[in-house]
C-alpha cells in the first residue's frame, strides 16, 4: 500500500509571524510519519525559520517553485542546492499557476525534476487540464503528456520517488471538486502512463495526489479511491484546525 502523502500549498498568503503560530499550532499534533507524510509548501522567504521549527517534528516543509540551475545570475529565483543546503525536503514543481503566469513550460519542469533529484529534494510534479480541455474530451491526452515530458529522463527509482499531483484547473479556488470517480479515472490514466514509460513496479509504487478545492468536507471520499494517495491543497491549508483534519483524514486512509 502506499502512504498517503498531504501537502498544504500557501501560495502567496500569510506573513511570517502567522506562518510560525500556525507551526507551533500544529507541530506536535502532526500524525506519525508511517501513516503519512505531512507537509507544508510554504513561500520561500519563510523557508529557513519554518526548516528549524518543524526539526524534530513529523511535518516536513517544502517550496513551491525553484530554478533548475545550481547557482547564476537569475535574478530573484531560488535554486535547488539553496533548498537543499537550508534542509528543505520538497518542492512543488509546474504548478498550473506557474505554468499560466511565469510561462513554465513541460521542458523546464523536467530539468526542474531532474534537478529535484540531484539535489535530495522530492518533486511533487503538478498536471491538469483547463476547462475547455476537459470539454474537448482532451483531458487524459493532456495530463499522460505533461507526465510523460517531466519524468523524461529519470531512472525508475526515481520515478517511483516522485509525487505527481492531478489538479485540474477549473477545480483550483474555485470550490469546484472534480467528482471522486473523475479524479480517480484521470489518477488512473497517469498511473497507466507511469507504467507504459517506467514499468509496472514504478507505476505501483509512485503517488499521485489529487488537488482542487480539497477541504475536510471532502477529502475521505477522494482518498478511498484507488489512484489517490493524497492531496495538494490550497486554501483549506491555511487554518491550522481544517489542516489537521486533512492530515488525520491521510493517516486514516
Ligand atoms: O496547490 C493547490 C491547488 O492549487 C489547489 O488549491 P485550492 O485547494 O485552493 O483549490
Amino acid at each position: 500500500m502506499r502512504k498517503p502523502i498531504i501537502a498544504g500549498n500557501w501560495k502567496m498568503f500569510k506573513h511570517l509571524s502567522d506562518a510560525v503560530e500556525f507551526v507551533e499550532a500544529v507541530k506536535s499534533s502532526i500524525p506519525n510519519k508511517e501513516k503519512v507524510d505531512s507537509v507544508i509548501c510554504a513561500p520561500a522567504l519563510f523557508l529557513p525559520t519554518l526548516v528549524e521549527q518543524a526539526k524534530g517534528s513529523n511535518l516536513a516543509i517544502g517550496a513551491q517553485t525553484m530554478h533548475f540551475e545550481k547557482e547564476g545570475a537569475f535574478t530573484g529565483e531560488v535554486s535547488p542546492s539553496q533548498l537543499s543546503d537550508i534542509a528543505v525536503s520538497y518542492v512543488v514543481l509546474g504548478h498550473s499557476e506557474r505554468r499560466e503566469y511565469y510561462n513554465e513550460t513541460d521542458a523546464a519542469v523536467n530539468k526542474k525534476t531532474q534537478a529535484a533529484f540531484e539535489y535530495n529534494l522530492t518533486p511533487i510534479v503538478c498536471v491538469g487540464e483547463t476547462l475547455e480541455e476537459r470539454e474537448a474530451g482532451n483531458t487524459v491526452a493532456k495530463v499522460a503528456g505533461q507526465v510523460r515530458a517531466a519524468l523524461e529522463g529519470l531512472s525508475t527509482e526515481q520515478v517511483k520517488q516522485t509525487v505527481i499531483a492531478y489538479e485540474p484547473i477549473w477545480a483550483i479556488g474555485t470550490g469546484k471538486t472534480a467528482t471522486a470517480e473523475d479524479a480517480n479515472e484521470v489518477c488512473g490514466a497517469v498511473r497507466a502512463t507511469v507504467q507504459e514509460i517506467a514499468g509496472p513496479d514504478a507505476a505501483a509504487a509512485i503517488r499521485i495526489q489529487y488537488g482542487g478545492s480539497v477541504k475536510p468536507e471532502n477529502i475521505v471520499e477522494l482518498l478511498s479511491m484507488e489512484h489517490i494517495d493524497g492531496a495538494l491543497v490550497g486554501g483549506a491549508s491555511l487554518q491550522s484546525d481544517s489542516y489537521l483534519r486533512l492530515l488525520e483524514a491521510g493517516a486514516n486512509a
